[in-house]
């Protein structure tokens, strides 16, 4: 019997909620998940994802269409349900649309956290996992970074958020050491469920790379660009830590179980393999194993890209007991599968018009 049974999860419709989700059911957890569909397919029955992760573990989710910017509809749920821990992943993360509408992301990462705090606090429940991101260390000073690096330097919006909120779970759990927080800094997510039926499919214009080189193997797209090859990197192509969306979903039960049986404040934990894979490499392996053949493009650098990113997990692995276990093979073959087996993405109905609360499940 886990510590905490019942677990809210916001944005669990979404790419890695969803991922996270069918993790929380298989370790017994009872799961609580509410989406606005800012970034999440929706159909007439709510969301095909979450159903879908119901048919992979055979155990029921209660879901709720629910935004955290109304705050009488978050109460209600909290209200109806004796919810434990909160695994608190809802937030705009577009980082070009964040430096055209930088109000709509502090509106929505900011004060639908702020509210989603409150809500706790009066409700006692001071337990979060909270969806952080390596972001928030700005261009690396030394590599592999350590959860000790600097943060802040960051160029963007989007980014600031996560680093803001940071700041304010800092204060918070300085002034009440009630709360006990786990700040989970994620490296570059890719993959998805090894069975086909979950995956990233973003509603919104997409630039990250392997959405955007599965598009183009499955010759949607004709060409993928490569944003830069003068790095100062071994091939010349950028850098970055990507972690198979599984092993992500596995680093937030193991933060909950760690939750569960330590009272830490606030701490924070990069999840990410350790290991730096370059635009090039990611493609040559990806072309092995789907057997593709990627046409590219080299354009100048891409405006606020760094040049080499990855994590040092080692506290993560010490702390948590977590590491993670998938290759860059297998990230790259469960991307695909789920692409193949869905190169339209979920089957997509007319969305709802009414925000209802309900609790379909
Ligand atoms: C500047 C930016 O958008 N940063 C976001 C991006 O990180 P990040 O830029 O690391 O992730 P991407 O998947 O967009 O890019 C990874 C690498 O692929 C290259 N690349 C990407 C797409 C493409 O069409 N061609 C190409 O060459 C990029 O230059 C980079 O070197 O996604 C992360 C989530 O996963 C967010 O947390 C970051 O805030």
């Amino acid at each position: 019997m886990p510590r905490f049974k019942t677990i809210l999860v916001t944005g669990g419709a979404g790419y890695i909620g969803s991922h996270c989700v069918v993790d929380l059911l298989n370790a017994g957890h009872d799961v609580i998940a509410i989406d606005n569909f800012a970034n999440a397919v929706c159909d007439e029955e709510g969301s095909p994802a979450l159903k879908r992760a119901q048919q992979i573990t055979g155990k029921k989710i209660v879901f709720y269409e629910a935004d955290l910017l109304n705050k009488p509809q978050i109460n209600d749920i909290f209200d109806k349900h004796p919810i434990d821990c909160v695994i608190h992943f809802a937030a705009l993360k577009a980082v070009g649309e964040s430096m055209q509408q930088p109000l709509l992301y502090y509106q929505n990462n900011l004060l639908g956290m702020l509210n989603l705090l409150e809500i706790m606090r009066n409700h006692e429940c001071y337990q979060m996992v909270f969806s952080s991101s390596c972001t928030v260390y700005g261009e690396p000073e030394y590599l592999p970074i350590t959860e000790t690096h600097p943060t802040g330097s960051i160029t963007n919006v989007y980014g600031r958020t996560k680093y803001f909120i940071e700041e304010m779970l800092k204060d918070l759990s300085a002034a009440d050491e009630k709360w006990n927080i786990i700040s989970l800094r994620y490296f570059n997510p890719v993959g998805a469920h090894p069975s086909g039926l979950i995956g990233e499919d973003p509603t919104k214009e997409f630039t990250n790379l392997m959405p955007f080189m599965a598009q183009v193997a499955l010759g949607k797209k004709p060409v993928l660009t490569v944003f830069g090859n003068d790095y100062n990197t071994p091939d010349g192509t950028g850098i970055r830590d990507y972690i198979h969306v599984m092993d992500l979903a596995s680093g937030h039960v193991a933060a909950l179980n760690y939750l569960g049986s330590n009272q830490v404040g606030l701490k924070v934990y990069n999840l990410g393999t350790g290991r730096g894979v370059s635009v090039k490499e990611l493609v040559e392996v990806f072309e092995r194993v789907t057997e593709t053949k990627i046409p590219l493009k080299y354009v100048d650098r891409r405006l606020g890209d760094i040049t080499a990113m990855w994590a040092d997990a080692t506290l993560a692995r010490e702390e948590l007991g977590w590491s993670t276990k998938l290759t860059i093979e297998e990230m790259c073959t469960d991307f695909w599968r789920w692409q193949t087996m869905n190169p339209d993405g979920y089957p997509k109905k007319s969305k709802k018009t009414s925000v209802i609360v309900n609790g379909n499940s």
